[in-house]
């Protein structure tokens, strides 16, 4: 009897991370299920930014982002330009409201508290820079993500087009880039085919950077906004910067864009670069299913992106048809005995999905 089996595997997480993933994975495919927050973590080497919380009635908590009005109270505001922007001004309730917010758990039980909410993101009635007042920079750091050109794209075309700003410019190679390199003058035309190329255009690293040295550049370039491209590391070195801003008085914007190809953010709709990889993945499985059928007893095994989340394997998986067992981190499973990953073997000639 000929077996065809296809498995495709996500890469097993180290055992620290487990508790965090099973969270990521709890709060995303079952949002009510989620466990109350964890006790913050003790000592570590540097003690993480302070949240900016506030309260509301019946439990309600705002765990917000840090804004320019917090440091410069009497900062002016203008009215956002796309109010008379042809392609948008005709479109009703276009703007957010600035007291939106998104709930962490979309299922509660209706005697439970109100619990965590974020501020919704989305154009604001109401700005706080003229467009011709602005001067913005771009970067990325960390590792590749399918995306990464596009978003670069959709930023100078969203400022230059929705926004009126003309003055753009890349910072080359990473954080370092600030201080290191020479900037490049990004333009709607010259980006204008970059998201047909993979990887960045404006180059990335990782390793050490000197903060101060950043915001030093960016305060002689006169550069008032920051727009930072990158996984969790990244992330961390944006709050860092914009602490120094912030200490320094600055009136700079810092946009934190988190990238992360494994989906593995838990309040927002999808991350850039994940569809790709769940596309992608699809040849990998088409090829590993044909070897399969192809052996008596034969069996593919395919293993995806995914140290720690195991999104991109369940989705692949889902999207296939042909694959027999999905292993992912988030749920454990063992090879031998009852219920044993070697006991269970698929219908012969059929497309059996297990996920374990
Ligand atoms: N805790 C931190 N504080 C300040 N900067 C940091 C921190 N962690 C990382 N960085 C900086 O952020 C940049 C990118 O970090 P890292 O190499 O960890 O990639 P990442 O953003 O996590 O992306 P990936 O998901 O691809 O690993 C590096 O320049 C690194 O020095
Ligand atoms: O091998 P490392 O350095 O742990 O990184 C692997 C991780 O990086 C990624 O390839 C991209 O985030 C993940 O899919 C994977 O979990």
């Amino acid at each position: 009897m000929e077996v065809a089996t296809t498995v495709v595997v996500a890469p097993a997480p180290a055992a620290d991370d487990k508790a965090l993933q099973q969270k990521l994975f709890e709060l995303k495919m079952n949002p009510s299920a989620a466990p109350a927050p964890a006790p913050a973590k003790k000592a570590s080497a540097k003690p993480a930014a302070k949240k900016k919380l506030a309260g509301g009635s019946g439990g309600y908590v705002l765990e917000d982002v840090p804004h320019l009005t917090d440091y410069l109270p009497n900062l002016q505001s203008f009215p956002n330009p796309l109010q008379n922007h042809p392609a948008y001004s005709v479109v009703k309730q276009y703007f957010v409201n600035a007291d939106d917010t998104v709930a962490k758990k979309i299922v509660v039980h209706k005697s439970s508290a109100r619990g965590t909410h974020f501020r919704r993101a989305g154009p604001r009635q109401r700005v706080y820079f003229q467009p011709d007042e602005v001067s913005a920079a771009i970067v990325t750091c960390g590792g590749l993500c399918p995306g990464l050109n596009t978003v670069v794209r959709e930023i100078v075309c969203g400022l230059h087009d929705m926004y009126g700003v003309t003055s753009v410019v890349g910072i080359e190679g990473g954080y370092k880039g600030f201080y290191a390199r020479n900037t490049v003058e990004l333009t709607p035309r010259s980006v204008n085919d970059i998201h047909k190329r993979g990887g960045t255009v404006l180059g990335t690293s990782r390793g050490g950077q000197d903060t101060a040295k950043i915001v030093d550049s960016i305060q002689d370039r006169g550069i008032n906004q920051v727009y930072i491209i990158g996984g969790d590391g990244t992330q961390k070195g944006a709050a860092t910067i914009h602490e120094e801003i912030q200490r320094r008085g600055l009136k700079c914007a810092v946009v934190g864009v988190p990238k992360t190809i494994d989906n593995d953010i838990a309040v927002i709709d999808k991350s850039f670069g994940f569809d790709t990889a769940v596309e992608e993945a699809q040849r990998a499985i088409n090829a590993a299913h044909v070897e399969a059928e192809s052996a008596e007893n034969g069996v593919g095994v395919v293993k995806l992106m995914g140290r720690n989340s195991g999104f991109i394997a369940m989705y692949a998986t889902l999207a296939s048809r042909d694959v027999d067992c999905c292993l992912i981190p988030e749920s454990p499973f063992y090879l031998d005995g009852k219920g044993g990953l070697s006991s269970s073997s698929p219908r012969s000639g059929s497309a059996t999905t297990a996920t374990w």
